[in-house]
């Protein structure tokens, strides 16, 4: 069932369109992920969602009927903000009891609820403390639990995670996805991290320029991106020119096997760094290249190799190759994606 749905949503601020017509359908219990660079209007998304900016053009509708012309407060949604927003002057308790005290909730069953969140956000030792008193991580738990309080039917974050070390943001996402999980309470996260939004989401929308891309499952953004610009935002590639000809993708510097469904024609190639293997120069097969580059990153280790004046990426595991190796470049043919030259998916 649709829990969130938004009909061809615009906004623009000073004449600039920043969304031009946005569709998006949300069902019940689902996590979905904003994802796009700096600007492209995910956090105007939400706010349009929770009723803290007007709508230009279109509808928003929650649980089916259009809160267009419905107060923040009414609208039944929860907002959590990347710098937390605590009251620095209320303890923990405090800050997750303030709604349920606006909304006049009695004081017996206020404590009562306040408790059940501090045990859910496991801060049971930390009711006492006050702001400044916690950690970055336990300052978003109080967050989350304050936003939880007053029961909203959406749960709607605006990267939440991007003040936390990379530790800290590690745990924090799997212990919102397990609260999400086990709330079952349908939630927007707004991130312009590949990563997060891979990892969390159920589907992720992808927005550029105000627009949505695509809106998919990580395992299809990822695998079968609709365009290059969507590819892109999941990580670097190798592009490479070519034609499709009797079920083989043939170009100046590799070939390999397509899939049967791959259209015959001139194509361009997207390539994933990890499919480009590199063998030592004696290995005699594949296509000979030359490293110049090499970045080394723990896990994995980044190598550029020139083939044939084409410089190509490649990701790997190994750590053995230096700068200047001649080297034998094999392509794996798994996980290629091949665009005919109109720049769409065939
Ligand atoms: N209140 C406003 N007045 C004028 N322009 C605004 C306002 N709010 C947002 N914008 C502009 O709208 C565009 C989209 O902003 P938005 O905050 O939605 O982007 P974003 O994708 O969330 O970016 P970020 O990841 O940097 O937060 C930007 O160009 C921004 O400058």
């Amino acid at each position: 069932m649709s829990d969130v749905k938004l009909v061809n949503v615009t906004k623009s601020f000073n004449n600039i369109n920043v969304l031009k017509n946005i569709n998006l359908d949300i069902c019940e219990g689902q996590i979905i992920s904003l994802l796009g660079p700096s600007g492209c209007g995910k956090s105007t998304t939400l706010k349009l969602i929770s009723g803290m900016i007007d709508i230009d053009g279109g509808d928003i509708l929650i649980d089916n009927k259009s809160v267009n012309n419905i107060a923040t407060g009414k609208r039944d949604v929860g907002i959590v903000f990347q710098d937390y927003l605590l009251f620095p002057h209320m303890s923990v308790f405090e800050n997750i009891e303030f709604g349920l005290k606006m909304r006049k909730v009695k004081k017996d069953v206020r404590a009562k609820k306040v408790r059940e969140l501090i045990e859910l956000v496991k801060l049971t030792e930390y009711e006492n403390k006050y702001p400044s008193e916690l950690s970055g991580g336990q300052k978003q738990r109080v967050a989350i639990a304050r936003t939880l309080a007053v029961n909203p039917k959406i749960l709607l974050l605006d990267e939440p995670f991007s003040n936390l070390d990379i530790n800290l943001r590690n745990e924090m996402r799997e212990f919102v996805s397990d609260l999400q999980k086990k709330l079952n309470i349908t939630t927007i996260l707004v991130t312009h991290d590949k990563e997060e939004a891979l990892m969390m989401s159920d589907k992720i929308a992808v927005m550029l320029d105000g627009e949505i891309k695509q809106f998919d499952t990580p395992n299809n953004l990822y695998e079968r991106p609709n365009s290059k610009a969507v590819a892109n935002i999941f990580g670097e590639r190798n592009y490479i020119n070519g034609i499709i000809k009797d079920g083989k993708f043939i170009s100046e510097i590799i070939e390999s096997e397509c899939k049967p469904n791959d259209k015959s024609g001139y194509v361009e190639a997207m390539i994933p760094q990890e499919n480009i293997k590199i063998y030592p120069e004696s290995y005699k097969k594949g296509a000979n290249g030359i490293i110049t580059k090499k970045k080394y990153a723990g896990e994995k280790t980044y190598y550029y190799i020139e083939v044939n004046d084409v410089v190509l990426k490649s990701s790997c595991t190994s750590n053995l190759f230096n700068k200047g190796d001649n080297v034998m470049v094999i392509v794996e043919s798994s996980g290629i994606i091949y665009f005919n030259m109109e720049n769409t998916y065939s």
